[in-house]
Formats: structure tokens, C-alpha cells, sequence
């Protein structure tokens, strides 16, 4: 598969702050990728580098091997960033027909509106007057507009109602299908785990993962068995089982924390414990996330 985006050991410093710190990273086409992490990891700044509209303090960006800033590179790359500014006066219909007609090839006008769901009486709307979901959604046509190969979205879908939400993560996977090489960011952890194929997670500029959301859960965060208990059970014994890492109730649930949740299912059945609403369940994506942004801090 051909590499699309490639990083190699970029730096980027604000006055004294490593904003972004020695990064490499590759893309291929076809994925579809979620840069995770918390505020200020530096997900914003790698997406300005990769655009070409910040400039690394060191090291290199590339995209389809050249340098995002040529301008045959330019029309093949598309970009839904946090702040949309459009044009005074015109109309939504009008502000995606110029988008249009900045690019070569530009994506069928009927497409790309069905595509980002605008109905008639939107399209004649001024653009300046669009709620801010309606906004972020003109935004996503925009990116659209030319029909390009590489898509960015910077917290696509913040002040989308659901079904707006519905109907971008519906057309991320049409674009998807069509061959389309995408990269996003989100701080809906579920978005990512639903749509991304692969995560890379951002901490303090650096990269602290980089998987599927399947590896990611599965390496990183803890599996656990949990039940209701019978009102004379004792939880304390359940430390001592092999493989249990930590045992909490909450809520009338208990949880038994382990990486063999089949040997401690075994256990509570063998020694007969009057437990009902028994679950399995893997670590969830905001575990892992979690586990590795705090396990950078401390080590600092
Ligand atoms: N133009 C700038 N001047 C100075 N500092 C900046 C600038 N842009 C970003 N930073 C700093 O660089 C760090 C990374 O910021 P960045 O916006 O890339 O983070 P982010 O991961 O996108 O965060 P968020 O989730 O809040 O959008 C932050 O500490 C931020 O304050």
C-alpha cells in the first residue's frame, strides 16, 4: 500500500513549549485514522503541519512524498478544521459552488450536497446565518468540495446534533469505500472506537500509542468479570484468586479486575457463589486512554 502521509522526527516549539515532540508517524492509503488525546496534547498543531499551514520547527512532513505546501499537493488534500470562516452574504449554495470551482475535479454538486445532508431551505440560507451545527456540516462540504484523495477532520462533529452526527460518521465510511485516506480527531472516544482503524494517541506532544482500537483496549487497559452479589457474599476471598488484580463494588455491582477473565468465571462457578447479572467485559477505549495519558504524567 502507498504512503500517503509521513512524519519523521517533527518538532514543533512555541517560545519554550515542545507543542509537538519528535513525532514520526506514516499513513496509508485507504485508513482511516483517529489522533486521540487530551487538550493541549498537540493533536491541532500535527494537523496544521500536515496541512502545511504551520511549519515544524524540525523535521520532515510529507505528503504523497512532497511537501503539503505545493499546490498540486493542495488539491488533493481536504480539511475540516475547528474554526470555519465563511464568506459575508452568501448563500450556503452559492459558498459550495465557488468551493467548487477552486478545484480541477471537483465532487458533483447533487453528491456533495446529499452527501452532507443539506435540505432545499438551507441551501438558500446565507451561510453567515447557519447554526453551528448547520456550520460544521458546511465546513464538511467544503472539505468535500474538490473531490480530494486525503481528508482531515479536526473535531468534526462538536455542535452536531445526533442525527447530523449520524449522517457525517455515515458519509466518513461512503468516502471510506471510494478509497479515500482519512484522518481525524475527536474527544468522543466512542467515535473513534466505532469508525477509526487505526488510533494514534497524543500526550504532552508525544506519541504514547499507536494501534487498532482492538490492540489498544486489549494491551492497555484491564478486562473485567463483574456480578451482583448475594447479600451474605464476602468479596474479600476474590483477591486471592489467581490472575485478580483488584476487586471493587459500586452501585451493588461487583468488579473483579483480571487479564484471565475465563479463570475467575471458572472459579465463581466451582465454589458456587450465588452471584446473578454476571458480565465480561474488555477494557473500554477512555480506560486505555485514560491509563496511558495518567501513566505519562507520573512518569515525569
Ligand atoms: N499558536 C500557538 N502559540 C503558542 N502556543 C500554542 C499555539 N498553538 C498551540 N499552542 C500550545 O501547544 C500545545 C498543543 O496545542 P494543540 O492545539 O495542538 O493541542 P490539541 O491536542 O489540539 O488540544 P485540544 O484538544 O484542546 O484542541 C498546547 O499547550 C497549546 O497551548
Amino acid at each position: 500500500m502507498k504512503e500517503i502521509v509521513s512524519l519523521k522526527e517533527v518538532k514543533k516549539t512555541f517560545k519554550n513549549k515542545n507543542a509537538v515532540d519528535s513525532v514520526s508517524f506514516s499513513i496509508k492509503k485507504g485508513e482511516i485514522v483517529a489522533i486521540l488525546g487530551p487538550n493541549g496534547a498537540g493533536k491541532t498543531t500535527t494537523i496544521l503541519m500536515m496541512l502545511g499551514l504551520l511549519e515544524p520547527t524540525s523535521g520532515k512532513v510529507q505528503l504523497f512524498g512532497h511537501n503539503p505546501k505545493e499546490k498540486e499537493i493542495r488539491e488533493k488534500i481536504g480539511a475540516m478544521l475547528q474554526e470555519v470562516s465563511v464568506i459575508d452574504r452568501l448563500k450556503v449554495s452559492e459558498v459550495i459552488q465557488l468551493f467548487r470551482s477552486y478545484y480541477p475535479k471537483p465532487m458533483d454538486y447533487d453528491e456533495l450536497v446529499s452527501l452532507t445532508g443539506f435540505t432545499p431551505d438551507e441551501l438558500k440560507k446565507r451561510a453567515d446565518k447557519l447554526s453551528g451545527g448547520q456550520t460544521r456540516r458546511l465546513g464538511f462540504a467544503l472539505a468535500l468540495a474538490g473531490d480530494q484523495d486525503l481528508l482531515f477532520f479536526d473535531e468534526p462533529t462538536v455542535g452536531m446534533d445526533i442525527q447530523s452526527r449520524k449522517l457525517f460518521w455515515q458519509t466518513v465510511r461512503t468516502l471510506k469505500e471510494r478509497g479515500k485516506t482519512i484522518v481525524f480527531t475527536t474527544h468522543y472516544l466512542q467515535e473513534a472506537d466505532d469508525i477509526a482503524e487505526r488510533i494514534i494517541l497524543f500526550h504532552q506532544g508525544k506519541i504514547v500509542a499507536d494501534g487498532t482500537p482492538v490492540d489498544i483496549k486489549s494491551k492497555l487497559s484491564k478486562q473485567y468479570v463483574s456480578f451482583i452479589p448475594s447479600e451474605e457474599m464476602s468479596i474479600d476471598e476474590l483477591e486471592n484468586f489467581p490472575s485478580v488484580e483488584k476487586v471493587y463494588k459500586e452501585n451493588g455491582r461487583v468488579y473483579v479486575i483480571t487479564n484471565e477473565t475465563d479463570l475467575v468465571l471458572s472459579l465463581l462457578f466451582e465454589k458456587k457463589y450465588k452471584i446473578t447479572q454476571i458480565k465480561v467485559e474488555e477494557g473500554r477505549l477512555d480506560e486505555a486512554f485514560e491509563q496511558l495519558t495518567v501513566n505519562v504524567k507520573e512518569a515525569i
